[in-house]
């Protein structure tokens, strides 16, 4: 499980019972809790997220004890009126918002230039529980690097992206450590602000936070459940 900053891991944290314990590896510390789940502090932005992930999948993978399942969660903005403040929106897609050229005819996706990726699709079956456990919005989850402060940058982003319920600065770079390694990932976002005109005064971090671990204790045993079990028609 892998968060921005230590706050919003230790919101998750306690949807996991049981006494943790740290874990240093080389560039990631993890906190392992009593169940066995890994929680990660990765850091802000997808670069950062990407390479503590990176760093705590190899380890577990060189340990001969891999992951089975990759999870971004955090706080995030949410696009109204889909995704008010205090709700919880799940992941259909994982894309990242700004990674591509800009050009006299618009923004250009990295893909389209040839290279990489610009979305990441969580397992279907995983996604579907998810949203019926939590009650949470599915959506498409966008990364940005650069957070949204004005209504004409949101407009643009959800003409680009129509299915977008939110948007954080993590998921996918997590996701890309993830896929390299060949693992499914989801991203849960708790929505602390409206994706829009900046508005320091309208955050609602603490409510965000609170439904992270509202949601979590709820979402943890579906996570351990579906790790156990083959799921054929993700495969597809
Ligand atoms: O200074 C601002 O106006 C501002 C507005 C929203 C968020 C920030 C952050 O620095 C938070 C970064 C942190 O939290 C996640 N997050 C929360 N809300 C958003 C958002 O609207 N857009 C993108 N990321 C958001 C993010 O994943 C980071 O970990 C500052």
């Amino acid at each position: 499980m892998a968060t921005a900053v230590p706050v919003e891991r230790d919101a998750v944290a306690e949807a996991f019972p049981g006494d943790a314990e740290q874990v240093r590896l080389p560039g990631a510390t993890l906190v392992r809790s009593g169940g066995g789940c890994d929680l990660l502090a990765a850091g802000v932005g997808p670069a950062a997220a990407a390479a503590s992930t990176a760093a705590a999948l190899t380890a577990a993978a060189l340990g001969g004890t891999p992951y089975g399942l990759v999870v971004c969660a955090g706080i995030g903005g949410g696009f109204l009126p889909g995704a008010p403040v205090g709700s919880l929106v799940v992941s259909g897609t994982i894309a990242v918002a700004d990674l591509g050229a800009e050009t006299a005819d618009g923004f250009l996706p990295v893909t389209e230039l040839g290279f990489g990726h610009v979305a990441h699709h969580p397992p279907e079956s995983l996604v579907r529980e998810a949203v019926r456990v939590t009650g949470a919005r599915r959506g498409t989850v966008l990364t940005v690097s650069t957070v949204t402060g004005t209504a004409a940058r949101a407009a643009e982003l959800r003409a680009r992206h129509p299915d977008a319920l939110a948007e954080g600065m993590e998921g996918f770079g997590v996701a890309e450590a993830a896929v390299a390694q060949g693992l499914p990932v989801l991203e849960v976002r708790a929505v602390s602000n409206p994706v829009g005109p900046r508005d320091r005064a309208a955050w609602r971090i603490g409510d965000a936070l609170s439904a992270l671990t509202a949601g979590f204790g709820k979402l943890a045993p579906v996570l351990e459940s579906w790790i156990q079990h083959d799921h054929p028609d993700d495969h597809a």
